[in-house]
Formats: C-alpha cells, structure tokens, sequence
C-alpha cells in the first residue's frame, strides 16, 4: 500500500495523464480540492494580505522542491491555486501529490 500523498514526492517522471476513474479514487484524499477546466484546484481564505503572501511563499517552496510548479492567482485575502502536469497533458499523481503536501501546511 502506497503512503499517504503528503508523505509521497513528485516523479521526475509522470507518466500518462491519469484517466477519469484514477482521479475519481484520488479526489478524497485531497478534501476541499476540486477538479475543473483538467486542473486541480482550490481557493484558499486568509484573513489579510500578510497571511496570504505567507501561504503563497510556502507553496512556493514546496513547488520548488518538489518540482512541480501551480498556476497561483492572488489577491488580497485570498489565494487560487491550479495544478496540472504539463508534460503529462493533463493530471497527474504529481498535482495530487502536491494538493496534500498544500493541505499539510495548515493542518
Ligand atoms: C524539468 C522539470 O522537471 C519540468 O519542467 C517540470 C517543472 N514543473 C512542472 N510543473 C508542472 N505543473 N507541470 C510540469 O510538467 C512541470 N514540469
């Protein structure tokens, strides 16, 4: 059995896109994340602009050491973040991967 998705690193290699039944059985493990336009993605509420830049610089360490980088729309009191796996055309257990390592942050 695999170990949980925050405790998993990003392949070099991802492989194939995943199909609609391997995300379908990933998606519960990443509560609070949804999929849409082939992107994983959630929006994250902050209580001003000092703890959204604080997120964002987290992320951004992650997205570094991990090698895998989201798309990051951010405003004052909030932050969108979108995963995808560009060399896999679509979702990949990379952006799964990474929404756990996000979600481990906070919790
Ligand atoms: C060489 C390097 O691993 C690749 O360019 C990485 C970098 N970050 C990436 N980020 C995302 N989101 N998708 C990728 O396919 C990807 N590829």
């Amino acid at each position: 059995m695999s170990p949980p998705l925050h405790l998993q690193r990003c392949q070099h290699q991802a492989g194939p896109a995943l199909g609609p039944a391997e995300q379908a059985a990933l998606l519960p493990q990443v509560p609070g994340w949804t999929i849409a336009d082939g992107l994983l993605q959630r929006r994250f509420k902050f209580p001003d602009f000092h703890h959204t830049m604080a997120f964002v610089n987290a992320v951004a360490w992650i997205a570094h050491e991990q090698d895998h980088h989201p798309d990051m729309a951010v405003s004052y009191n909030h932050c969108t973040l979108r995963w995808n796996t560009h060399s896999a055309g679509g979702l990949s257990i990379n952006d799964f991967i990474c929404a756990a390592r996000v979600d481990a942050l906070a919790s």
